[in-house]
């Protein structure tokens, strides 16, 4: 316990342990402890947060991480070229430093299944997502056509997520899914999420090829999606709306359709 206040987060920020940042009353929190610390760039690192047991816990997740970019350059890649894109395309966008925030979580057991969840519906922020989770508990589940898909424990498994920032470089085409995690009312799950994001100075938009006439841009230019990305979760709204076009285009339409009837 002495351990966890040791790294607990300052009320307003995000990293260092602690639960739900609290931004309104009328918030619902998430039934889960967590530590949440800035691995890249490197001299944003603030080791007051870190742990300093186990002793070797720096450099595990230091390697973690080195390792967890080379796989973020290869999907990129993969993704970029199965478009028939440029390879490098997407992670261009990801600038000269991207970015690398790791989140342990600790979902503690609770009977009221009913009333709380281990983490509210949401998609990620990042560009790419990597989850070790727990190896016996599951509690992961992903939105498919309205309906809670439950992810099964498979042990030593990387699971591999796509966040709204490739979702706006792709212009949609890959979609970030939404995700929960349910409590289970007698033992307690632990998972670590380590999210890869674009540097927070680059500007990130779709790549011009991916939209047209028939296929129309749906996102803007963004820069420092991640700021931005807190308020909207804990507001229950999907942040990747902010950036969508699809309202604007709406507006337009309205006019238009407003001008033709005035003119008939
Ligand atoms: O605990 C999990 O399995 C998933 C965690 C997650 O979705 C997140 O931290 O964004
Ligand atoms: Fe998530």
């Amino acid at each position: 316990m002495d351990e966890k206040h040791k790294y607990s987060r300052e009320a307003s920020k995000i990293e260092g342990c602690g639960n739900d940042i609290i931004f309104s009353d009328h918030q619902i929190l998430d039934w889960t402890d967590r530590l949440y610390l800035m691995v890249n760039p490197e001299d944003q690192r603030k080791f007051t947060f870190w742990p300093e047991n186990p002793i070797d816990f720096r450099d595990i997740l230091l390697k973690y991480a080195m390792e967890l970019s080379l796989i973020t350059e290869v999907i990129l890649k993969a993704m970029a070229k199965s478009l028939n894109l440029e390879d490098t395309c997407f992670l261009e966008q990801m600038g000269e430093q991207p970015a690398m925030f790791a989140r342990f979580n600790l979902y503690p057991p609770c009977p009221r299944l009913d009333l709380v969840l281990g983490l509210k519906p949401h998609a990620d922020g990042s560009a790419i997502t990597f989850v070790l989770q727990d190896k016996e508990v599951e509690g992961l589940q992903f939105l498919k056509d309205n309906q809670w898909i439950r992810v099964l424990v498979i042990p030593q498994a990387l699971l591999i997520n796509i966040g709204d920032q490739v979702e706006i470089m792709s212009n949609g085409i890959f979609k970030s899914p939404v995700h929960r995690v349910v409590t289970n009312s007698e033992r307690e799950r632990i998972s670590v999420a380590v999210f890869s994001s674009p540097d927070s100075d680059k500007e990130i938009e779709p790549i011009g090829k991916l939209f047209n006439d028939l296929r129309p841009r749906l996102y803007k230019k963004v820069k420092n999606y991640v700021d931005t990305y807190f308020q909207y979760y804990q507001q229950r709204k999907r942040p990747i709306d902010a950036v969508r076009y699809e309202f604007l285009y709406l507006c337009l339409l309205c006019i238009v359709l407003v001008k033709i009837r005035s003119s008939i």
